[in-house]
């Protein structure tokens, strides 16, 4: 069955029932901050086009994540969303492992979500109705059904990397709190890269049934740690004051919401604030100081809501919910991100999921409003808007011709703004793919975000990363595990791309006219929000069973790393041996249970291991050599010269001299690849760079690569450790009088050459300044209450040679951390931190009063410690953790750079490593 994703209705008539948060409908008790409403589509508005329909289907989309730290509680809570949304029929349990987001085995036995699953729902349940009215002020958006495609991201510090592809393609995002552990070191490092992207977010407080549960406290710590202010939109109702927690006050609407225990949640009773007063006395005038500090926050940011509240007599409370909603909104959806609003719950008990999700309609962008996403062409950084409009082109075409500055005219590129225009007028659509799954019963599924146009099926889409063409040949519309046939996927919306052989994570995908095989420049290099990839840290050898099982296990391995760009292949060339590296050792180890329990390669892992690199302490000398060999039946002969000399990847200054082809840094390395006499001819409009001097069927595209790869392969084992090279720059020569022999000179034979040049110059090395180990060493930021600071303090710094970088500070997490993209750059670290005793925050049961009022510093107290600790003296480092703080320490890391050994930790880790303990 086909279905077209978005329909124009044929009638446009729907009625909503006139219970406050309870709206009728046969099969789906549901809800939505609506009372009384029914709404029509106006009698003057036609839906006769089809363009109008999508772009009001799409101001109704809300493209969000989910982030927290780890069991936070966001697989819980989606899987309420589901249920309540209509989209599955009995609440799935992430302690059974029957929950519809965490569907891969591994991931059901262990409990947490590895992989983002991206899943559309409805809500309020209902079609996402074209023909409806556009947005009516006095209605919440929750009135009106909205698609809301979730994307649900790991938790684990391990897969820091796949939150940040997810971060990527979002447009806001609810963050969970644990109500009992408050902000953790994870959700603050998730935070900060979302405040990167200025990804609008909401706060869910959860588990607030928990004992120790402290709604207060973690309002408090959303100030202090994470830098905004909270603007509380419900406080917890704890029956009587102090016992069970019962239900939510809603401090926008001014009324609150009783879930009864046991029951699936989703006839809630709403009690008004004179039920209120009547029942619970406290809870009301606590609900009464909670609506006069949230308008008292947002006319701090926002004028039209004091206009309002002049209008109301200052009356804090006449102020209508409809004009908090909008204010909240446009505070929101503020770049700053500085107000958050924030909602309470327990989802595993079934309550605050709702108002939650009208939440989500209400105060989250659609793909319009959210901000512009990051592009780069042919090397210019801008906004896809920017690059829509053509401004970016004119960008870029001034800082080609500010390059050829100076340059002789034969280096001088040949589009002018106009081709570049006309180039960008051919753009159909532009997608990302942002998540590639193996799915058993599908095969390969490109999970892609449109960003511009429509992609439509059997469309032919260019691959900007890859550099290959392949067609779409069938479009899916998820659910979790379910899915639908579509004919198009438009912008702003989130599908699948099925049958793709090539893309892989994190590629961009262009659609173009005409029938050419590959796209006009620059169109050719347009890449959608590049992120780099942190640098492997732990690795493994991959073995097969037997030698026919070799082919299947690489396949299987292709098909890992498509899925999981933060994984890395190489085969040892000296032992022959597959090495798998990954960001960690859970990393790795869902990789082996991927590699052999889903993708039934018959293979076995080996130890773990730590990622060490080797580096020069001197240059070598120059080194030539000629290969001259047969390769696969034919003859190949070509050389190089190479030269190897340390290389200081702070000061990564080069002047590209005239000859120079390639300069270019990868994993910490440079690898310059230079070629004088060789007369490239750049003037040539097809981009094929040629030179007389290359053999017939060579181009200089075909040379740089075949160089580039024979130095990248020599330089993934270090003369005299074997680890890979770093900090180490290779200057590959290439002397066409010496080194081509006409077509004799093969790219394999090119490629041959530069890798034994290059072996053999880091084999110079040795014997003249010699070389070194170096270590991973990590960021480390840990969480620990005051009562435990002294004793993790004191065991990272003597017993782990860690260094304590500060105390309570933010301190970013450099190698997770993605630089601004440019002209959006990250004010949050400009902003002038909170007081957390400014911060209305409602008392939590047994507290004494503490607005305005200085926080005691109790034993309780949550510290933060951020140090650099070799990553070796961090493997099981939670365990410890653990018993040093009565279980409740937490701690993220990630890389911060490579460090070399002193040669007395050198001989002890080479000493443990070859198992001489
Ligand atoms: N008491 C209580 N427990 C909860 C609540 N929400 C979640 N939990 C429990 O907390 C644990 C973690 O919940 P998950 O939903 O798996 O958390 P997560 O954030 O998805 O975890 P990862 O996928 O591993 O990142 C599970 O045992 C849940 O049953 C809640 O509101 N109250």
């Amino acid at each position: 069955m086909v279905v077209g994703l978005l329909r124009c209705p044929q009638s446009g008539v729907h009625c909503l029932s006139s219970h406050l948060y309870r709206i009728t409908s046969a099969q789906n008790p549901i809800y939505s901050s609506v009372k009384g409403l029914a709404y029509r589509r106006k009698p003057s508005q036609s839906f006769s086009t089809s363009a109008k329909c999508l772009s009001e289907a799409l101001e109704r989309t809300r493209n969000i994540g989910i982030i927290a730290h780890i069991d936070a509680g966001k697989t819980t809570t989606t899987e309420r969303m589901l249920f309540y949304s209509g989209f599955t029929r009995r609440i799935g349990d992430v302690d059974e492992g029957s929950t519809v987001t965490d569907f891969l085995p591994a991931e059901r036995a262990r409990g947490i979500t590895i992989q983002s699953a991206a899943i559309t729902f409805h809500w309020p349940p209902g079609e996402v109705d074209g023909g409806l009215t556009a947005h009516d002020q006095t209605l919440p958006r929750s009135a009106v059904p909205h698609t809301v495609n979730l994307i649900d991201t790991p938790g684990h510090a391990d897969f820091t990397f796949e939150v940040m592809r997810s971060l990527r393609i979002l447009d806001g995002a609810v963050c969970i709190l644990d109500g009992v552990a408050g902000v953790e070191a994870q959700t603050e490092q998730v935070w900060h890269q979302a405040s990167t992207y200025q990804i609008p977010r909401i706060i869910y407080i959860n588990k607030l049934d928990r004992d120790g549960a402290a709604f207060g406290r973690t309002v408090r710590e959303v100030s202090s740690r994470l830098n905004v202010y909270p603007a509380v939109c419900q406080i917890p109702w704890f029956e009587n004051g102090n016992e069970s927690f019962i239900g939510i006050a809603d401090a926008v609407h001014l009324q609150a919401l009783r879930w009864h225990a046991g029951e699936d949640g989703r006839t809630p009773k709403m009690v008004s604030l004179s039920q209120l007063d009547a029942q619970e006395q406290p809870l009301a005038q606590e609900l009464r100081r909670a609506r006069i500090a949230l308008v008292e926050l947002l006319s701090e940011y926002d004028e039209f809501i004091v206009e309002k509240f002049f209008d109301c007599n200052e009356d804090h409370l006449a102020v209508s919910p409809a004009d908090i909603t909008e204010s909240l909104r446009r505070c929101v959806l503020e770049p700053t991100c500085r107000v958050v609003p924030i909602f309470a719950g327990a989802s595993f008990r079934n309550m605050g999921v709702q108002p939650l999700l009208d939440a989500v309609v209400n105060f989250l962008p659609s793909p319009p409003e959210a901000p512009d996403p990051e592009v780069s062409i042919d090397g210019v950084k801008g906004g896809l808007r920017g690059l829509l409009s053509g401004d970016l082109i004119v960008q870029q075409s001034e800082k080609a011709s500010a390059a050829s500055k100076g340059k002789s005219s034969k280096k001088q590129k040949s589009g002018s703004p106009l081709d570049a225009k006309d180039a960008m007028s051919k753009l159909h659509s532009c997608a990302l793919a942002f998540k590639v799954v193996n799915d058993a019963k599908r095969g390969v599924l490109v999970y892609v975000r449109v960003y511009s146009g429509s992609l439509d099926r059997n469309s032919l889409l260019f691959n900007t990363n890859l550099h290959v063409s392949e067609r779409a040949p069938r479009l899916l519309k998820m659910y979790a595990n379910d899915a639908v046939e579509v004919d198009s996927i438009p912008a702003g919306h989130i599908g699948v791309v099925v049958g793709l052989k090539h893309a892989r994570t994190g590629d961009t995908l262009v659609s173009y006219a005409g029938n050419k095989a590959t796209p006009p420049e620059p169109l050719n290099t347009l890449q959608l929000r590049p992120i780099d990839v942190p640098p492997p840290v732990f690795f493994t050898s991959v073995e097969p069973h037997s030698l026919s099982e070799e082919k299947r296990m690489q396949d299987a391995l292709a098909l890992l790393l498509r899925e999981d760009p933060s994984l890395h292949v190489t085969v040892d060339e000296e032992s022959g041996q597959t090495l798998l590296s990954g960001m960690g050792e859970l990393h790795l180890e869902i990789a082996r249970d991927r590699l052999i329990n889903d993708l039934r390669a018959k293979a076995s892992m080996g130890r773990i291991e730590i990622g060490y690199r080797e580096t020069v302490l001197g240059a070598s000398s120059t080194v030539t050599k000629i290969f001259d060999k047969e390769i696969a039946g034919r003859r190949g002969k070509a050389g190089c010269t190479a030269l190897v000399e340390p290389f200081d990847t702070e000061d990564a200054s080069h002047v590209a001299s005239e000859d120079t082809i390639l300069a270019e840094t990868n994993d910490g390395n440079r690898i310059i690849i230079q070629a004088p006499g060789l007369q490239v001819d750049y003037s040539s409009r097809d981009g094929g760079k040629t030179s007389p001097f290359l053999p017939p069927g060579l181009d200089l595209a075909g040379f740089r690569t075949a160089f580039q790869n024979g130095a990248l392969a020599a330089l993934a084992r270090g003369p005299n450790f074997t680890f890979p090279m770093h900090k180490t720059q290779v200057t590959l020569t290439l002397d066409p009088a010496e080194h081509l022999f006409s077509n004799e000179t093969t790219t394999s034979a090119l490629s041959a050459a530069a890798r034994q040049a290059t072996a053999a110059a880091l084999r110079d090395v040795v014997s003249n300044a010699g070389t070194v180990m170096m270590e991973p060493v990590m960021n480390v930021v840990i969480s620990v209450d005051e009562a435990s600071l002294g004793s993790v303090v004191h065991d990272i710094s003597s017993s782990r040679g860690g260094h304590i970088v500060s105390l309570d500070e933010d301190v970013p997490l450099s190698a997770t951390d993605t630089s601004p993209a440019p002209g959006t750059a990250r004010n949050e670290d400009s902003l002038s931190p909170i007081d957390p005793t400014r911060v209305y925050a409602p008392l939590d049961p047994f507290e004494t009063p503490s607005v305005g009022v200085e926080v005691p510093m109790s034993r309780a107290q949550p510290r933060t410690i951020s140090a650099k600790v070799p990553l070796k003296e961090m493997v099981g480092y939670l365990k410890h953790l653990r018993s040093l703080t009565a279980g409740r320490g937490t701690f993220v890391m990630s890389v911060d750079r490579f460090e070399t050994m002193s040669a007395q930790r050198q001989k002890a880790v080479l000493a443990e490593l070859r198992g001489g303990f």
